[in-house]
């Protein structure tokens, strides 16, 4: 299950893209109660953990197993981590009880678990996915970034998603919702056309999410003033925080992490690609 980074700026809860920050789950064989050994911290190692949960609440027959999991992917930091987690439950679920569900199942299912699909869909599809959904079911479609690096900052805090979205409004002014769907169709079309520093001031231009944000992450706005004249085309608050995401071109990518972890030096760097593949599942000898 790849990392996933969703919102883009005016994306808000519609579009995510998928990177190459890998959860990887092993079902072994039967075991008296779910045991999950895993490289997380604090996550639970028994039903409780959100893989299994998920996994119980799609098929609640199956019968309990030793699950091993390791993740790259920073909990609770905007890339999806819950996200990923929950569509290993849900392949967990479809193997174990043969379930047969399709890809789209498979993605209405993990929506309504995570309640959004802007990280579920390119967890489950890879690449870029751009996605509507209207509480009940689903529409996403998957299409090719051009060839770009994801330059993200990761902070040592974590956010929740959930603290995140409590200091969002419940509505917006109707000149304002106008603007915030112009700015997100504008990026769709420029991504698609190639157009990238069109693309960059669509993501620097979001009126849904940011501005609400910024006070649990002061530091998107310096980040941003310094990125720029780094090459980066565009500088965005990757999920709900607190991590800060950089689009840039290959030959950019590496001196835009090295320069910016001069001056933010907690925190990690990651320079990642799309991946292009989304959930893979083996069987194993
Ligand atoms: N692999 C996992 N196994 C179990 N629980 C997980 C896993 N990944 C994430 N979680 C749960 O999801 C929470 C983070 O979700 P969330 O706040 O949505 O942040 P993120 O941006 O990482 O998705 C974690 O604190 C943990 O409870
Ligand atoms: N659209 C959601 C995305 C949350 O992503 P996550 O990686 O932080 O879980 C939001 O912005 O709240």
């Amino acid at each position: 299950m790849p990392a996933t980074s969703a919102n883009l700026g005016p994306g808000f809860d519609s579009i995510g893209v998928a990177v190459d920050l890998y959860l990887t789950v092993k079902v072994l064989g039967e075991s008296k109660t779910w045991i999950v050994e895993h490289n997380m911290g604090k996550v639970y190692h028994d039903e409780r953990n959100l893989i299994i949960s998920t996994a119980l609440k799609v098929a609640p027959t199956i019968r309990p197993h030793k699950v091993i999991v390791n993740s790259d992917i920073p909990l609770a930091r905007g890339l999806g981590s819950s996200s990923s987690a929950i569509v290993a439950g849900i392949e967990i679920a479809d193997k174990l009880a043969n379930l047969k569900l399709t890809k789209q199942q498979k993605l209405e299912i993990a929506t309504k678990i995570e309640g959004h699909p802007d990280n579920v869909a390119p967890a489950i599809f890879g690449n870029l996915v751009v996605s509507s959904y209207n509480g009940n079911s689903v529409t996403s479609v998957v299409a090719k970034l051009p060839e770009l690096r994801f330059v993200a900052y990761v902070p040592e805090e974590s956010l929740l998603t959930k603290e995140s979205r409590e200091v969002l409004p419940d509505t917006l002014p109707f000149k304002t919702a106008i603007e915030g769907s112009s700015v997100g169709n504008t990026l769709v079309a420029a991504l698609m056309a190639g157009e990238l520093a069109k693309a960059g001031k669509m993501i620097e231009a979001d009126r849904f999410h940011e501005r609400y944000r910024e006070k649990l992450v002061p530091y998107l706005k310096d980040i941003r003033k310094l990125a720029h004249p780094l090459g980066v085309y565009g500088t965005y608050l990757s999920g709900a925080g607190p991590t800060v995401m950089m689009i840039a071109q290959e030959k950019d990518a590496t001196l835009v992490a090295k320069e910016l972890s001069k001056r933010f030096v907690t925190g990690k760097f990651f320079v990642m690609k799309v991946d292009d593949v989304g959930c893979e599942t083996k069987f194993l000898k």
